[in-house]
């Protein structure tokens, strides 16, 4: 490579997405999504864990995006603490929330995979452009979900809240705020970390790695696990993500998370 291909490729900014620690329901192998479960005692400790982590990796945070759910909130304050960088301040908005799962909500995937096939289940989690079906105010959750005070502060009227989603939906209600709110602090050079879910995370990979449609439905990120993402002047990658961490425990932690879909009776 000539010197100035090198420096073409050299990494300017430095970003970090972080799928929140495990939560209550990622336990009980229930689709959560909107519904705003706390972190489960293994999630408050995978956060910290992430926390010391990046202090050793010698990060130093500008700026934090979160969701508007309590895990990825919580994740990020503990992410925070463990590196003595409480200060730094975090912006939240329902743009970077988990995928809307729909009628899924609250369902065991395993059981979900006993009566639809675990191929279903697999299109519903991993594929690109298939949407679950629609919640509606029949569902045990609807209300809590949308008479939450938090979702009257959107920058979108509650009506036009998604009633589910698939990844590229996500990517269409995230592009937005990623390009006005996130785009222009990494460009001020800042080192920031958005703290959000499985799949706003891989939303974002899939924009800015140029994932294809077809190769998207094969990332799947564990909880608590920072992915190191390397760009350059406008934004392109300069090398693979990297999923930080002892990466035996990495790819065990995700084929946990893949084989949540398999068939199975909820004991
Ligand atoms: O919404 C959820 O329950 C999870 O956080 C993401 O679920 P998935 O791994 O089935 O996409």
């Amino acid at each position: 490579m000539t010197p100035l291909l090198l420096v073409l490729r050299m990494s300017k900014y430095r970003l970090v997405l972080l799928r929140h620690g495990e939560g209550a329901w990622n336990k009980e192998n229930r689709f959560c999504s909107w519904v705003d479960q706390k972190l489960s005692e293994e999630g408050v400790k995978e956060a910290r864990d992430c926390g010391r982590l990046l202090k050793e990796q010698g990060y130093k945070f500008d700026l934090v995006f979160t969701s508007l759910l309590s895990r990825s909130i919580h994740t990020a304050w503990l992410v925070l603490e463990a590196m003595g960088q409480e200060w730094v301040p975090v912006v939240k908005s329902w743009r970077l929330n988990e995928r809307h799962y729909g009628a899924l909500i609250g369902l065991n995937r395993a059981e979900m995979a006993l009566q639809h096939g675990e191929q279903r289940v697999k299109l519903w989690r991993r594929s690109y452009d298939i949407t679950p079906p629609l919640i509606d105010e029949s569902h045990p959750y609807y209300m809590e979900i949308y008479n939450d005070r938090r979702y009257a502060t959107c920058d979108v009227p509650k009506e036009n809240l998604p009633r589910a989603e698939s990844l590229k939906e996500v990517l269409d209600r995230l592009l937005p705020y990623w390009n006005s709110t996130v785009v222009p602090e990494i460009l001020k050079g800042k080192t920031i970390l958005i703290s959000g879910h499985g799949n706003s995370c891989r939303a974002i990979l899939k924009h800015v790695e140029g994932v294809s449609d077809d190769d998207i439905a094969n990332v799947t990120l564990p909880t608590g696990v920072p992915v190191q993402l390397e760009l350059d002047e406008n934004l392109k990658p300069v090398k693979p993500r990297q999923l930080l961490g002892d990466q035996a425990k990495i790819q065990a932690a995700i084929k946990k998370v893949e084989d949540q879909g398999k068939a199975k009776q909820a004991t």
